[in-house]
């Protein structure tokens, strides 16, 4: 079992696919599956992007460097109200970020992260890579790098990688396992390139997974085979 994880989610997991806002149903469907897994005990980061408010390319017409900063602001209010739904739901969260100063936001201290999961936090990382030209995935990346996380998440809505889009190709095939070199080769578009070669270089594995498969979390956390996962090389599966 995975001890220590970082978790990507799209903003679109609290609205439902192609949707805005907060659908009750779907905020419900988060905290059950990340409660069973902080009932492990595992130490678990949280990357919420911000697809079901604002993403930078939503706003034609906006200089990037001034829509991106209201994409990331977007991922803030995600993580500031998951903070709230998860604190009701009994599991303990703090929200950590370098682009806002709230109250109920702290500044990200590398000493503290550990104090945080010692004492049964789930971290919330806000505000991406807290640079404009990036996504949420990329952040993802530099978090779990930073948590020293033993793999990285991408909860998503298809079931894995894939030879090419499954959404628009019926005859998409998927991995089971690929290395960074191929994915980003092959120019899989999963994920940023920027982000698999932050984990290339930093030897962090990858999985990418169907979030919305009840159970799904709690069983890449226990290593068992589902999605795709992203390895050095091949023979390095394990
Ligand atoms: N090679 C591929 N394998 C799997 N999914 C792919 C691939 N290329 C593109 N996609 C698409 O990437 C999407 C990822 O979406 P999502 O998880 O919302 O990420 P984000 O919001 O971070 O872009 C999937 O819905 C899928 O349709
Ligand atoms: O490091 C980052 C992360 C995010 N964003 C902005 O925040 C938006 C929301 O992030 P993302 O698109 O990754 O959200 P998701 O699609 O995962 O919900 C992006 O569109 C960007 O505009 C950014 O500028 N820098």
């Amino acid at each position: 079992m995975y001890k220590r994880v970082l978790l990507k989610l799209s903003g679109e997991v609290l609205s439902g696919e192609s949707q805005k806002g907060f659908s009750e149903e779907h905020v419900r469907y988060l905290i059950d599956e990340v409660k069973k897994v902080s009932e492990y005990g595992v130490k678990l980061g949280i990357v919420i992007g911000a697809g079901n408010l604002f993403r930078g390319r939503d706003f034609e017409g906006l200089r990037p460097t001034i829509s991106d900063q209201i994409g990331m602001l977007g991922t803030v209010i995600n993580a500031l109200y998951l903070k709230d739904r998860f604190e009701d739901a009994g599991i303990k969260t703090v929200v950590v970020s370098q682009i806002v100063t709230l109250p109920s936001v702290k500044l990200i201290n590398y000493d503290d992260i550990d104090l945080y999961f010692d004492a049964g936090y789930v971290v919330i990382f806000a505000g991406g890579t807290s640079n404009p030209f990036f996504t949420t995935d990329t952040g993802a990346a530099l978090r779990a790098v930073e948590m020293k996380a033993e793999l990285l998440i991408k909860g998503t809505k298809v079931s894995g990688i894939y030879d090419k889009d499954p959404k628009i190709h019926n005859d998409a095939v998927k991995y089971n396992v690929i290395t960074y070199d191929e994915a980003i080769s092959k120019n899989l578009k999963i994920m940023d390139t920027e982000a698999f070669s932050i984990c290339k270089r930093y030897n962090m594995k990858i999985l990418v997974m169907n979030f919305f498969e009840n159970d799904n979390l709690l069983r890449a956390i226990k290593g068992e085979n589902v999605g795709t996962l992203v390895v050095p090389t091949l023979s390095s599966t394990m």
